[in-house]
């Protein structure tokens, strides 16, 4: 091998380019190397550690077949590359691997990795107690043999079964006047086992007779979002019992104020305080028994991500092809009397089933999957009463088996937005959280379902990039555009986790960021571009931060593709099937988090409220990248999104007489603020809880002529000009293209050398 050091960035796996130098790193990202092709981290780490201090090897994504390996010394990761990318490695089984310096900047080890721990003991969290090998491998077969023989209530995404009472999922309890019967003779053997359990006899509180059952079936890669089972429907401790395949669990305590869903941070364990949650993790291999009690059952939340293989430290392991648990619990009779009020329903008013949930919810239309932080309704006591009949009757329209999954990943998406936020310390206007994240979140595979046509000023700029080009798609939704031009390297960003998951599913590397504050290094990419994005911004300083981020992350010479929705539309029938917010954001937005949303009020009204009670004209959805998608001509795919979007009662709607200054054309300054439907048909899949709970606060509304919930998307749609002049007060680029086409404004910059 050779181990000279060297500068070369380029070779293998990003073609070098002239008079482009890739900085090396000291952080490799490497491919077609890993657990999952027979590679242990530790035997990796060996072989580049010939190149230098290796600080740490660590699994990329979840697949097993890719690694970061972070040196200590760029010069030596420089090194490793020169010497191992795309050739046959005789240390790493005779594998060709390949490399390419990490684009990212890489996280901090500590907010990157919770150590799993094998032993409860590791946890520190008093109550908690895992019993390795609590029942042998034949029981744990004969058990598996016999849930089989009975019918499964089938969830949204694992099947379940109850004995003794049923657990409502819609309301977190169990109905006492209901019992199914007993606990069935299957378990009677581990129920005497059980039953022994010094910390259930010696309990100071009662935990025996256990006489609840709940089986719970997941299938690879399904997990069950953070909860506590509810005090007040279960007493004493809870014992889970794995079979089948193993997990990791994750146990999380939030601090009392973290309550207040906009405040939530994740901590390292170092610095716990106000509004931050601890976390630990634990793996339970399969016919182990989980022990919760006291602490760990009342105050800490459990949580099973949802992952194919776990990292457990420094090992891969890979879930089985389903994972079985039976949870065994005592039904309490009368109120708890816990120590944990703030966790406590029994005890408090309003405590939710998980930190995202206000009461109204849990009780609703959740289930201890359903997590949606930010579907919280008003909080006051009038909203939730009102929410009751709306509910009702929405939940009669649609299919309740599609709750469970759109709240499980709006839930996943939040966690993701959470740890997101880790890494930076900005605050989101509240209209842009509200009204572009939460409505796409919720949007997301119905959306993407409608956005396949390539446009053809954004495709001749894709396929323009020369060989090998790293192209940045900030903004990328579902990913349309991400390898676009199959000779360049896509790496995709959205605010949206929902959408990047649909990008991850098509095989994209795409990833959660704010376009706002990139997480790339600056001068890595040869291209970037941000579609149909500025315009979901509700001010300028914003609108010229997210084109700096662009301009940052190109090398000079680099160049930049900006489109934003016009107000010139070209057809003005879609504008006035939009919402136009009376008044316009004034208070300048500040990167902290003491920012307050200021809009200079109509006489009646904030634009807030306005858009609340509108009920619009009747909607059209159009094409991200404008109204007009559907009508290009000659262009195969605009025709269709064309038809699917547009329905003949849309058409029967437009109507003439209705106007506002931009559809009317006048002298008055153009309207630029509006809130634009998305109408979500019932019948989609995603039509479920996250927009239960969105209709229940009147975040959502229904529009049963045309059978949809009709989300609102904030929009500035930009005036002639306003691009250009947005444009040209980022420094270091120049505008090199503007034009208008298709209903959208577009600039091309190009940074300079
Ligand atoms: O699958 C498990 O081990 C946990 C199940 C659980 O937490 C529940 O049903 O409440
Ligand atoms: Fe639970
Ligand atoms: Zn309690």
């Amino acid at each position: 091998m050779d181990t000279t050091s060297s500068a070369d960035a380029g070779g293998g796996f990003i073609k070098p380019r002239p008079g482009v130098e890739h900085e090396p790193t000291a952080h490799l990202f490497v491919a077609n190397c890993g657990p999952a092709v027979g590679l242990s981290l530790d035997t990796i780490k060996t072989v580049f550690s010939t190149f230098g201090p290796v600080e740490a090897v660590r699994p990329a994504g979840d697949s097993g077949t890719r690694v970061v390996v972070s040196f200590q010394n760029p010069e030596d990761a420089a090194a490793a590359k020169k010497a191992l990318d795309g050739k046959k490695c005789d240390n790493l089984q005779g594998r060709v691997v390949f490399m390419q310096f990490s684009v990212f900047q890489p996280p901090s080890m500590a907010e990157e990795h919770l150590p799993v721990m094998t032993s409860s003991a590791g946890c520190g969290i008093p109550g908690l107690v895992l019993y390795p090998d609590f029942i042998s491998e034949e029981e744990e077969e004969r058990l598996l043999a016999a849930v089989d023989q009975s019918p499964w209530q089938v969830l949204a995404k694992r099947r379940v079964q109850h004995y003794g009472y049923e657990f409502l999922y819609k309301i977190r309890n169990v109905d006492l006047s209901q019992k199914l019967g007993e606990l069935p003779p299957f378990v009677e053997e581990v129920v005497t086992r059980l039953s022994k359990l010094p910390e259930l006899t010696k309990s100071n509180e009662p935990s025996l007779p256990l006489d609840q059952l709940t089986i719970n079936e997941y299938p690879k890669g399904v997990g069950l979002s953070p909860h506590i089972d509810t005090h007040s429907a279960f007493e004493g401790s809870i014992l889970s019992l794995s079979l089948a395949g193993s997990c990791v669990m994750e146990f999380r305590r939030y601090s009392d104020e973290s309550k207040d869903e906009s405040r939530i941070r994740i901590a390292g364990d170092k610095e716990l305080g106000k509004n931050q949650m601890e976390r630990r993790a634990l793996f339970l291999p399969p016919r182990s028994l989980l022990l919760l009690s006291g602490e760990a059952r009342y105050r800490w939340h459990h949580y099973i991500p949802h992952h194919k293989i776990d990292h457990v430290n420094d090992e891969v392991v890979e879930r089985g092809s389903k994972r079985v648990s039976f949870t065994f619990r005592k039904v309490r009779r009368g109120p708890c009397k816990c120590k944990f009020l703030q966790d406590c329903d029994s005890q408090v008013a309003g405590i939710p089933s998980s930190p995202f949930l206000s009461n109204s919810e849990s009780e609703e239309c959740s289930h201890s999957d359903e997590l949606d932080v930010e579907t919280r309704p008003d909080t006051s006591p009038e909203s939730s009463k009102d929410d009751e009949p709306n509910v009702e009757v929405f939940s009669k329209n649609l299919p309740q088996l599609e709750t469970e999954q759109a709240v499980d990943e709006v839930g996943k998406a939040e966690e993701t937005r959470h740890q997101l936020s880790r890494s930076f310390s900005h605050h989101t206007p509240e209209i842009e959280k509200q009204y572009v994240h939460k409505v796409y979140d919720a949007i997301a595979p119905h959306f993407s379902s409608t956005r396949f046509a390539k446009w053809p000023r954004v495709a001749a700029f894709l396929e323009a990039c020369s060989p090998g080009s790293i192209i940045a798609d900030s903004g990328c939704g579902n990913g349309k555009y991400l390898g676009l031009n199959p000779s360049c390297f896509f790496i995709g960003c959205d605010i949206s986790p929902a959408l990047v998951a649909i990008c991850d599913q098509r095989g994209h590397e795409a990833l959660v960021a704010d376009a706002l504050h990139l997480p790339y290094r600056s001068g890595f990419y040869d291209a970037a571009i941000s579609i149909a994005v500025l315009h979901h911004l509700s001010n300028d300083q914003r609108r010229i931060r997210a084109v700096e981020e662009l301009v940052r992350v190109v090398r000079p010479g680099g160049k930049v593709l900006i489109t934003v929705w016009a107000v010139e539309q070209e057809d003005i029938r879609l504008v006035q099937k939009w919402t136009p917010l009376q008044g316009k954001y004034t208070e300048p937005w500040v990167d902290d988090e003491n920012f307050k949303l200021h809009m200079k009020k109509s006489p009646s009204a904030s634009s807030l409220d306005i858009i609340q009670e509108s009920d619009g004209n009747g909607e059209r959805q159009v094409d991200e990248e404008g109204p007009l998608v559907g009508k290009r001509d000659g262009e195969e795919g605009g025709r269709r999104d064309c038809l699917r979007s547009l329905s003949e009662s849309d058409e029967q709607e437009i109507s003439d007489s209705s106007s506002h200054p931009a559809a009317a054309g006048t002298t008055q300054e153009p309207h630029q603020e509006y809130f634009v439907p998305w109408h979500l048909p019932y019948h989609r899949a995603e039509v479920t809880g996250a927009s239960v709970a969105a209709l229940a606060s009147g975040f959502a509304r229904k529009d049963d002529k045309k059978g949809a919930v009709v989300y609102n998307r904030y929009y500035h749609v930009f005036a002639e000009g306003e691009l250009e002049r947005l444009t040209s007060k980022v420094k270091g680029a120049l505008i090199v293209d503007s034009f208008y086409d298709k209903s959208n404004w577009c600039v091309i910059l190009q940074k300079l050398q």
